[in-house]
Order: structure tokens, then sequence, then C-alpha cells
């Protein structure tokens, strides 16, 4: 079978770096464009030269309908507006599209979902197995437990991190409200500060932290009448997702289209 062709959009980001360097390691996938905002100081770079390797040729361009040309899929880790940009151009060359962009908003999801009847899309907060896995145990645990244990999810991110709560959080807290059998949007608290009351039962807390260089870190923890339980993740290289996004893609190649997760992607629906 040939290799698949991947196009990585924010090439010249902390993420797209990492992705070129993982297609590169991997075999049945090459890199056959690299997308970056119009108006980059990147745009012509080399992809390889920018994510530390040997020149491959790849060089940063803005124009996703020209390099799409030629590709199977897009792995996109970038921002809200270039993804939702990037959304109508891969499902009208019926790409694969993985996005690992976080802080979109409902109207965003919707713009997304409604291009799955006839696009192929893998979207997750996190494609890392550690925790999706997480995910499927926070779901179990939120069911064994009634409301007489508060849930709280934290979050820790590098400095340089744009949204918040982070993807990740809110997947996790959509597994809590899975298992809870509630809406996380009518039963969510995020962002206290000042004289904000009594906790609400049935409410699932947000906090985020942002410092230094942390990779990512998260922490569901049920806090019940005299003890409490901690479930935890912590990402210590941007591999992981990279590796995570490449596996999704290539998972996805030739899938009917449809809007998928990783949980999909990785076996865990049943989990
Ligand atoms: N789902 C997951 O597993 C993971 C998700 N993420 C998410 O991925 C996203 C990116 O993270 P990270 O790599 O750290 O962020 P960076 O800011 O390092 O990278 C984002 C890149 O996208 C570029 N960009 C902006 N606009 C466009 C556009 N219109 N077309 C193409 N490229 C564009 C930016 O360019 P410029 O700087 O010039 O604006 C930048 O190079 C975030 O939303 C983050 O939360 C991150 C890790 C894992
Ligand atoms: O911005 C990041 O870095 C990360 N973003 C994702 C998120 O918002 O959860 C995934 C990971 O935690 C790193």
């Amino acid at each position: 079978m040939a290799d698949m062709r991947l196009i990585v959009a924010g090439a010249g980001g902390r993420m797209g770096r990492t992705l070129t360097r993982v297609i590169s390691e991997t075999p049945g996938a090459v890199l056959t464009g690299a997308l970056e905002a119009p108006g980059s100081a990147l745009l012509g770079k080399d992809a390889g030269v920018l994510a530390g390797l040997p020149e491959n040729g790849v060089k940063l361009s803005a124009d996703l309908w020209s390099l799409s040309a030629n590709a199977d899929g897009i792995l996109d880790f970038t921002v809200p507006g270039a993804t939702i940009a990037n959304v109508a151009i891969a499902a009208q060359r019926g790409l694969v599209h993985v996005i690992g962009t976080t802080g979109l908003s409902a109207s965003d999801d919707a713009v997304i979902k409604s291009v799955t009847g006839r696009a192929t899309v893998v979207k997750s907060g996190n494609m890392s197995l550690g925790v999706n896995l997480l995910a499927a145990l926070v779901k179990r645990v939120a069911q064994s437990l009634d409301e007489n244990f508060d849930i709280e999810i934290l979050e820790m991110h590098h400095k340089a991190k744009i949204d918040a709560p982070s993807g990740t959080a809110f997947l996790l807290g959509e597994a809590a409200a899975a298992g809870r059998g509630v809406d996380l949007h009518t039963h969510s608290a995020r962002g206290r500060d000042g004289l904000t009351g009594a906790r609400r039962p049935g409410d699932i807390g947000f906090a985020s932290l942002r410092g230094g260089t942390v990779t990512g870190d998260h922490s569901v923890i049920f806090a019940g009448p005299f003890e409490r339980i901690t479930l935890s993740h912590h990402a210590e290289d941007r591999m992981l997702f990279a590796h995570g996004a490449l596996k999704a893609a290539m998972w996805a190649h030739g899938k009917k289209p449809g809007l998928y997760s990783m949980a999909d992607v990785l076996g865990l629906g049943d989990f």
C-alpha cells in the first residue's frame, strides 16, 4: 500500500514541529505539505529544518487548497479560526482531518459536525493513550459514586498555552458527566473568584494553572466525606500526542465519513 500523504497544519508550532519529526520516523507515512498562517515569517522555510531534521524539501505554505491536491490527510494543531477554515477544504478534497486544536467553541464544533456526512474527522482534546484510558476510568468511577463525591478537574500547562480550561480537562469533564448521567454544560463550575458561595452540589469543577514548560498534567479528584480519590495523568513529551495523531490518521484512512474520537481509534469505546 502507498504511504499516507500528510499535511501538517501549524508546521512552525510546537506540535507541528513534533509531528514533522514523528512522520519522518513512521513507516507508511510521508509529509507532503506544511501549512502555516498567512503572513507568517516562516513561509518558504523547510519543514524538516524547522523540526531539527535534515532538509526534506517541504516548504511552509499558507495555501491549503494547493497542498491538498497531493495529500490524503491533514494533522491540524493550530488555532480555532484556522481549523475551521481547514475543515471546509479537507472535506471538499476528501482528506482525513485529524483535529487536535483546542479552545473550539460550540459553534466551531457545529461547523465540524456539519461536514462529517462527507468528511472523515478524528477530533480529540488529547491524542494520548493514557488520557483516553483515564477518561474511561473517570467515567466508571463517576458511575459508581453519588453526589456526595464532588468532582474537581485540575490541569497545569506551560506558560504559552492560550486556552483554558484545556481540551483534555473538557474531555475528562465530559467523561465524568457521562458517568454521572448529567449534562456538563449545566453542571460545571469554572473560574471561581471572590465571594463565590458554597459549592453547588453536583457541579463538576475546573481549575487551570499555567507556568514553565509543563507539557500537560491533569487530575480528576473525587472528594467525598473524609476521603478523596485522585486519578491523574502526566504527559512528559509532545511526542506522545504526535504519535497518537499519526495513529488516528492511519486508522481513519479509508474509513467511511463521520466524526470519530480517540476512543474509537484506540478501541476504548466499550471500556
Ligand atoms: N489534542 C492534543 O492531543 C493536543 C492538542 N494541542 C493543541 O494544539 C494546538 C496547538 O498547540 P501548540 O503547537 O502548542 O501551539 P503553537 O502556538 O506552538 O502552534 C500553533 C501553530 O499554528 C499556526 N497557525 C496559526 N494560524 C494558522 C493558520 N491560519 N494556518 C496554519 N497555521 C496557523 C501558528 O502560527 P503563528 O505562531 O504564526 O500564529 C503556530 O505555528 C493548541 O490548540 C493545543 O491546545 C496541543 C498538544 C496536544
Ligand atoms: O496546549 C497544549 O500544550 C496541550 N493542549 C491540549 C489540551 O488543551 O488539553 C493537550 C495537551 O494537554 C497539551
